[in-house]
């Protein structure tokens, strides 16, 4: 092609474009679009137009360069970012090429690699994770590990720690040696992660495989079997990668190798949103791209098309307090907007509150989300939400919480109230409160048991006196929990039975965060509020679980999505409210400690999370903070404190009472069943969130109904008849 028919084609595609998609493209994109060959960083601000871009430039290559859709390789962050890739490709280019570009993830090219590689050597190889039919799981093999190791089974925790830290080892490619240089707060993580490895390997005619293995042995394959490398060199002209702040080292040493030798490479990333260091990515790379590659185009996009300027120039300004970046100024043409809101709450509780209103105000739910930096914050979000029966999308549902043992301790101390002659039950808490339980009286009791009062049979076998008076003591406490409500129960079972001291010496011993564990009591005593008994309590619990659990099947609908900041990245809404912005949450308490022994990166990751935060929002962004949470002072975020000063006296601090509120928070409908006795077996009603079910089970202070649209549900009856959430159907 000459350059002048080139250059009249080239137009001709943006034009057509432009009719087709009503997309029409900035210079800088059309830039990013036409350079296709050698090295190219297209570096872009949030809400520039990356995922438009990437996908009018494979339109490009497809229809003007004429390059055939196989020769493609198109790697995503997700699964999910894939889908979206190939949706709004086929948007796009749908009707004028047949082609199908391939949107893969990173693990799933390197799976076919893997696979091609071990049929070629004739080998078995079997997965242990990834759906329920694994026969062996990953998690079942690391359990195992962790028990033989410490002697004791791992908590949820620890658990998470331990794969977290394999997952970085691997995606670091860290040597045994960097191994120590990783931070744990278990005590022979290293060995675990060695036996961990050796397990897997221990056939080399049957290894096992787990995700980052996948990456690990696919790239061993492309450096050692030259035929399947030169294979896919050879297929693959064109790769380009997508979110490509969060690859780790061994995901870019994979796509180096394949892009090689023409190192036809588009690189699209925002090194301001890299926010998974903790998982292995690696931010370096990028700042090292121009070293890497020295004859590379670098091309900024820094047009914001999403949030108003109000938005883009704070958390443009925000972000400049991180050192180590590509410098870029963020700008928008979009028309002027609201100033971002800053509210300082007294308490808390004044903070869940006015989410509650806001919620009800809000016309169209569906474009407003809550962003929290841990799960953790969910869980009293949720009961409040369900409480104003107001219902709710969330992003990514983690149910840790239901499972963690001071929840079971809890309960099981709710349990023993019940009945004080469960033996196994006092097996699991006799030495979390102050009656001096020793293992040989424990097996005494196992094996003597005479069903009666744990506590009597424990002063036949007592050793000293000062016993008698604690198992006194404690058979009467845990009597009288049996005849509180919850909320009070939870808190004799705290201060008077020593749990929460027996929590905080575990704390000291073994490590674990202090805060974080009494903070689970705290969540515990709150959701007990108002409720009239301790199966009710059980009950409730059980609820929330079950509605975060199904809260998948609101999506699309028109509710409010919660999201953990990491989760929310790449999407966008109109409204944005950013909740417990405080310090040691954000930035977390690990964040300021690492800050104050001079290592400065994972403050600033946490500021990279802040700022994609800020960055989901169109039009209108409200950060929260509050003073006062269970009694107990805390400082507000210092990125809030940043933002604050780059605002500028334009926030509004809003007055506590307007938040305070005590009765149901919606209108109750005029159908709703108001009455216990209105709630007939096998008779049909209406659910606000779930819809028409038939009433199954009526038992005590709970209610089954059979959904026709989730299957079988449980509520608390009060709770359904207090919020009118159940309804006649005419
Ligand atoms: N040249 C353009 N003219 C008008 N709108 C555009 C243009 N480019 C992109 N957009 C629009 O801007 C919005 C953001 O684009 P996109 O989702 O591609 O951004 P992104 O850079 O991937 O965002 P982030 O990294 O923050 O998730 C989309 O609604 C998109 O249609």
């Amino acid at each position: 092609m000459n350059e002048r028919k080139g250059l009249r084609v080239q137009m001709n595609f943006f034009d057509k474009m432009q009719q087709h998609t009503g997309v029409s493209l900035n210079d800088v994109q059309k830039q990013a679009v036409r350079y296709s060959d050698g090295p190219l960083l297209l570096l872009a601000s949030p809400g520039s137009g990356k995922t438009t871009t990437l996908n009018m430039k494979i339109g490009y290559l497809l229809l003007v360069k004429k390059i055939p859709a196989r020769a493609i390789l198109a790697i995503t962050f997700s699964k999910a970012s894939a889908q979206d890739m190939a949706q709004r490709f086929d948007q796009f280019f749908g009707k004028l090429t047949h082609e199908k570009v391939h949107f893969s993830t990173i693990h799933s090219f390197a799976f076919q690699v893997v696979r091609e590689y071990f049929a070629k050597q004739r080998i078995n190889f079997q997965l242990v994770e990834g759906g329920n039919d694994v026969p062996l799981h990953k998690k079942i093999i690391l359990r195992n590990i962790f028990t033989e190791i410490k002697d004791t089974n791992p908590t949820e925790d620890e658990m998470d720690e331990l794969l977290t830290y394999i997952s970085y080892v691997k995606n670091r490619m860290l040597s045994s040696k960097q191994l120590s240089t990783v931070k744990s707060s278990i005590s022979g993580i290293a060995d675990m992660y060695k036996a961990y490895e050796q397990f897997k390997t221990q056939n080399p005619q049957y290894p096992l495989l787990d995700f980052d293995d996948m990456l690990t042995y696919c790239l061993r394959i492309l450096q050692d079997d030259e035929q399947i490398r030169t294979k896919y060199q050879r297929r693959f002209e064109y790769i380009l990668t997508d979110e490509s702040q969060d690859n780790s080292v061994i995901q870019h040493e994979i796509i180096t190798i394949l892009a090689k030798p023409q190192n036809n490479l588009c690189v699209v990333a925002d090194d301001d949103q890299s926010i998974f260091m903790w998982r292995g990515s690696d931010v370096q790379k990028l700042l090292e791209f121009e070293k890497n590659y020295p004859q590379a185009k670098i091309l900024t996009m820094t047009q914001n098309y999403r949030s108003t300027p109000e938005i883009v120039k704070i958390a443009n300004d925000f972000i400049k307090r991180n050192p180590k970046r590509y410098t870029k100024e963020m700008f928008t043409e979009n028309p002027s907007g609201e100033s971002i809101e800053i509210h300082n709450m007294q308490r808390y509780e004044l903070q869940l509150n006015y989410i509650i209103q806001e919620i009800e105000k809000s016309s169209n739910p569906k474009e407003t989300a809550i962003l929290y930096r841990n799960n953790s914050s969910a869980i009293r979000l949720v009961d409040k939400l369900n409480k104003a029966g107001l219902p709710f999308y969330m992003k990514d549902v983690d149910l840790k919480f239901f499972r963690h043992w001071i929840v079971e301790d809890i309960i099981n101390f709710m349990r023993l109230s019940y009945n004080d002659s469960r033996v196994d039950i006092l097996e699991k808490v006799h030495t979390k409160m102050n009656a001096y339980i020793t293992k040989k009286q424990m097996m005494y009791l196992k094996n003597n048991n005479d069903k009666t009062s744990v506590f009597d049979q424990l002063q036949t076998v007592r050793h000293a006196d000062y016993q008698e008076q604690a198992l006194n003591k404690t058979k009467k406490l845990i009597k009288k929990i049996n005849i509180l409500d919850p909320e009070e129960a939870i808190k004799i079972i705290r201060k008077n039975l020593g749990y929460e001291k027996s929590i905080r010496n575990t704390a000291e011993h073994l490590g674990f965060n202090e805060e974080g564990l009494l903070g689970i009591l705290n969540q515990l005593e709150h959701i007990a509020v108002g409720i009239p008994n301790l199966e009710a309590f059980a009950r409730r619990l059980k609820e929330l679980e079950e509605i975060m659990k199904t809260s998948w099947s609101n999506k699309g609908r028109d509710v409010v999505t919660l999201s953990t900041l990491h989760s929310a990245k790449g999407l966008e809404y109109d409204n944005v409210y950013m909740i417990d912005l405080v310090d040691g949450i954000i930035p977390s308490k690990d964040d300021l400690k690492q800050q104050d022994e001079d290592n400065s990166e994972p403050i600033e990751e946490a500021a990279r999370l802040f700022y994609v935060g800020m960055t989901r929002a169109r039009k209108h962004l409200e950060l929260l903070t509050y003073h006062l949470k269970d009694d107990e002072h805390v400082e507000e975020s210092q990125f809030l404190k940043q933002v604050r000063r780059l605002v500028k006296g334009k926030e509004l601090v809003k007055k506590e009472v307007g938040y305070l509120k005590s009765k149901p928070s919606r209108d109750i409908p005029v159908n709703a069943i108001t009455k216990k006795e209105d709630l007939q077996l096998n008779s049909y009603v209406e659910h606000h969130v779930f819809g028409k079910g038939e009433i199954r089970e009526l038992s005590g202070q709970a209610i089954g109904v059979e959904f026709e649209s989730v299957g079988y549900k449980k509520f608390m009856i009060d709770i359904c008849l207090k919020q009118g959430f159940l309804c006649n159907i005419e």
